[in-house]
């Protein structure tokens, strides 16, 4: 999969891809992150990017033209159509099943924006799909962009090891994970380990991750319970967890 960034910040883009699983991701060529700077596409000697807002008020808006150039060349260094997101507070919330599905997608481009805006007319013409990473305001669109290239990125054929596909598929089937321990056996301040979990049992072990995982979605997002249905295994291990809590 390739994903194209447009960016004022390219290194800031690059370096954030360049470590840990995106990164060897990249290594193993199962993911290409190719960055390109709407500076390099403005036709001023100024290398202008923005301009101040009709109707006025505070702060600037990125013009079109640096914009489109920049799309435009990403689209001609492309045998396939690319998929063009914008990041922003206006976008619908990034959600797992979105990532999964833009995983899926030979090309993606995210434009990231800065300043207080791009012109709309850029938005309305060249943008496939706007995304938010979260209800509050970031400085810039980059950090979204990083969030969207991670979590697209570990999800390419080969890019996890088993331990992390495991985490993967705790967090992906729409529940929170379960606790984890390691040693010490017994903290001389904070105590010791669920017993089931030094007993080698399992069966017993999964089971009790299962209702640790339903009992916090429960407590804690009781929201992405209404989301899916529960078996009935998975039904009668949180009523457990609920009686044990109600105790
Ligand atoms: N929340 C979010 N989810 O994705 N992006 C954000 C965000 O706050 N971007 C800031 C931003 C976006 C566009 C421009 Cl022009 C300026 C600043």
């Amino acid at each position: 999969m390739r994903i194209d960034v447009v960016s004022l910040f390219p290194d800031f883009v690059r370096q954030s891809a360049a470590i840990g699983v995106v990164g060897r991701a990249q290594q193993r060529e199962l993911l290409q992150v190719e960055t390109w700077n709407p500076r390099d596409f403005a036709t001023d000697n100024y290398r202008t990017v923005d301009g101040r807002p009709f109707g006025g008020g505070p702060g600037m808006v990125m013009l079109i033209e640096p914009l489109r150039a920049a799309l435009a060349a990403i689209r001609e260094a492309a045998s396939e159509p690319v998929h063009v997101i914008y990041l922003s507070p206006q976008g619908a919330r990034l959600t797992q099943k979105r990532v999964e599905a833009l995983a899926k997608m030979p090309r993606i481009a995210l434009i990231c924006g800065r300043y207080e805006g791009v012109d709309e007319r850029l938005l309305e013409h060249e943008v496939d799909e706007e995304l938010s990473i979260g209800d509050y305001v970031l400085s810039g669109g980059e950090l979204g962009a990083a969030v969207v290239i991670d979590a697209v990125g570990r999800l390419q054929e080969g890019a996890l090891n088993d331990a992390q596909s495991a985490q993967q598929d705790s967090f992906s089937d729409g529940l929170l994970d379960c606790p984890h321990y390691t040693r010490p056996v017994h903290h001389d301040a904070w105590g010791g380990v669920p017993e089931v979990l030094l007993s080698g049992d399992h069966a017993a072990i999964r089971r009790w991750r299962r209702k640790q995982s339903l009992g916090r979605t429960w407590l804690r997002r009781p929201d992405l319970l209404t989301q899916r249905a529960l078996d009935d295994e998975s039904r009668a291990l949180l009523d457990e967890f609920r009686r044990d809590f109600e105790r």
